[in-house]
């Protein structure tokens, strides 16, 4: 299919100023071509007057005034209607580049979780800037000189014609060659733009994930090896660049030297015209001057052709990128027509039927059968690796189950609209991610989603409902409120500006335990009926660790929780505990009935008591280690 198929939805909502723009550049094109006309005949006229030639009138002062006047109502005519060739198209363009954009990341907001482990974000970017610019063009100035050049080659050439049909068949003779250099490289053009555009975004990733990563960069030392990296894809931009200049360039050189070969031929032959030496073909010195004055007007649509060429090849090779992530469909989404929530308030009453989960050949989840009624605290545990996380995912529904089902109050998740499932849901994830955003904005970040209507996509800016420009003022009790129950008010008093501190790229770092309690109070704030820890608690020393745990208890009245940890400190709480190992539970009870079993959980019991009581001894807090296991965070978090 070809690409502009897919882009005809967008340019449909903008036929109207489309087609005026084109209109209005073709009739721009007809007025351009009086000019010559009048000067060529002002000219016959002055020299019928200079040769006193009874054939022809002499110029009279009002007629030459009357040229004058002519030659400048056409320009005035011509220049009118670009500027309303401009108001239209290039305000389409700049409309249709908005409306795309709206659609993009309206779609990749709606993409799972799948999509965003496989793509880069620097890629992701690019397309989203330099590939939308690239069509951007293509529709505004792109569709402007195409449309142009081809009313000023039918309209000159038809004007050519009716001056010396002899003539410009002379001149016509060097198209051929000109034709045939621009279909070749237009399409080199095309290849080796997509390359750099490939390698725009292999090189954005690069520089996005090294800011990102910048602390694990500088900790390991390697910013000479990234540098050394970043250097050669740098190169192989450059490379892929100059690749692209080199088929980009001759172009337009040879079409510059094939129109002064047109020049030539005119002057050679249109002068042997005037002087009589060409047997039938007389040409008066007007005409000669309208006819060159023509061909000039032909010199720039020419050297723009290759440029148009250009424009347009990377326009479309950057849609087809762009078009890439429209096709880019979610694997979990609604039930076809599944969209409005399902009656009755969800209770939160959990049970795993047999599920199993593959990744691949790879189980990693295997025959799970659990049933978390409303309102338990399920505490889950094992070692990395186990399925903790990938257990959680499939109650928000990131990931739906490879066999077996996932029920929510006796009904399968699936037949819950996703926006229903997850209203209901917090999620408190492993690696927080906190937004440059205030303290404040950034607790209340889950609250007021609903108050924002879907846009409809494909719809022109102008049809479409304005966005809500300023987000409400974010409920301050229920922020404080969370902030407390998640152990971060004492933070946040000490902070410059308290709820008002800005955060992250524009604002105060914060530390690991402060970021994982911002995202505890984040969740708790929206007061859901199923709250999911995963590890929330690791980076928080045992006594901020009993704070938040404390907190929790008043949060978990009413509410299912699922809490995993390392730690059988903050385990021991929870109504009931699973063990996973590989996939599989292997030990469920009560924190005393997993004591009294002696198996894992009591071993992790022992080890991380072992640990207590040398971190007493030693002044440092080892209960972090998940002695059992040898999980890399740990000792990471030890570091
Ligand atoms: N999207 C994915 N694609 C492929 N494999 C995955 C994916 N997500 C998780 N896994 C694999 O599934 C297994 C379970 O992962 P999971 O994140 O649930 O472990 P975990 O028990 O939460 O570990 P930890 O305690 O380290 O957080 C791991 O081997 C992991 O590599």
């Amino acid at each position: 299919m070809h690409p502009l198929h897919t882009l005809w939805p967008y340019l449909r909502l903008h036929r109207r100023q489309y087609l005026i723009g084109l209109v209005a550049v073709l009739f721009s094109n007809m007025a351009v071509l009086l000019p010559p006309y009048l000067l060529g005949r002002g000219i016959d006229h002055l020299s019928a007057s200079v040769d006193r030639n009874p054939a022809t009138p002499g110029l009279s002062v009002s007629t030459l005034a009357l040229y004058a006047l002519g030659i400048i109502a056409a320009s005035a005519l011509s220049a009118t209607l670009m500027l309303i060739m401009r108001r239209n198209i290039v305000v389409a363009s700049r409309e249709t580049e908005y409306e795309i954009r709206r659609d993009l990341f309206g779609h990749l907001s709606q993409l799972d979780k799948p999509y965003f482990d496989r793509a880069r974000t620097g890629d992701l970017m690019n397309r989203l800037t330099g590939d939308l610019s690239a069509v951007r063009e293509m529709l505004g100035f792109g569709a402007w000189q195409i449309v142009n050049v081809t009313s000023v080659f039918i309209a000159s050439f038809s004007v050519m014609f009716s001056v010396s049909w002899r003539l410009t068949v002379a001149v016509l003779a060097v198209f051929p060659i000109m034709i045939g250099l621009l279909v070749y490289l237009s399409r080199l053009i095309a290849q080796r733009y997509v390359l750099v555009q490939e390698q725009n975004s292999a090189i954005s990733a690069k520089a996005q994930e090294n800011f990102s990563g910048a602390r694990v960069v500088k900790g390991y030392a390697i910013e000479d090896r990234e540098i050394s990296a970043y250097r050669a894809m740098n190169l192989e931009l450059l490379r892929r660049f100059l690749a692209l200049a080199r088929v980009d360039g001759p172009l337009q050189a040879f079409i510059s030297l094939l129109m002064g070969i047109a020049y030539v031929l005119v002057l050679a032959y249109g002068g042997r015209m005037i002087l009589g030496l060409v047997p039938g073909a007389d040409l008066s010195l007007g005409q000669f001057v309208q006819y060159a004055t023509t061909l000039e007007r032909l010199a720039w649509p020419m050297l723009s052709i290759g440029y148009i060429a250009n424009l347009t090849q990377r326009g479309l090779a950057s849609w087809v990128r762009l078009q890439e992530i429209f096709d880019a469909h979610p694997q979990v989404r609604d039930r076809p027509g599944r969209t409005a929530p399902l009656q009755g308030e969800l209770r939160g009453d959990l049970s795993f039927e047999n599920v199993s989960v593959r990744f691949g050949e790879r189980p990693v989840l295997q025959g799970i059968t659990l049933h978390i009624p409303a309102g338990m605290t399920l505490g889950i545990t094992g070692p990395t690796g186990s399925g903790k996380t990938v257990l959680s995912q499939l109650v928000t529904r990131l990931m739906d189950p490879t066999s077996g089902a996932v029920r929510l109050d006796g009904r399968d998740l699936r037949e819950y609209p996703l926006a229903q499932l997850r209203d209901a849901i917090a999620v408190v994830p492993q690696e927080p991610f906190l937004f440059s955003d205030t303290v404040a904005n950034n607790i209340a970040f889950g609250l007021n989603g609903a108050q924002y209507p879907p846009i409809p996509t494909r719809v022109n800016v102008r049809d479409a409902a304005a966005p809500i420009a300023d987000d409400p003022a974010p409920d301050m009790d229920r922020v404080r409120d969370a902030a407390r129950l998640a152990g971060l008010d004492r933070d946040i008093e000490d902070f410059p500006n308290t709820y008002n501190t800005m955060l992250g790229e524009r604002g105060v770092t914060l530390s690991g335990g402060q970021r994982q309690r911002t995202a505890l109070a984040r969740a708790i704030a929206r007061q859901p009926k199923i709250l999911i820890l995963d590890d929330s608690m690791s980076a928080v020393d045992t006594e901020t660790e009993r704070r938040i745990l404390t907190g929790l208890q008043q949060v978990q009245q009413g509410r299912t929780v699922l809490l995993i940890g390392h730690r059988v400190s903050t385990l021991r709480g929870a109504d009931h505990i699973i063990v996973l190992e590989d996939g599989r539970i292997i030990e469920q009870g009560s924190h005393d009935e997993l004591l009294a079993l002696g198996g894992h959980y009591a071993d992790l019991d022992r080890k991380q008591r072992l640990a207590q009581d040398l971190e007493q001894d030693l002044g440092t807090d080892l209960t972090t280690t998940d002695l059992t296991t040898t999980d890399p965070n740990a000792t990471e978090r030890q570091a």
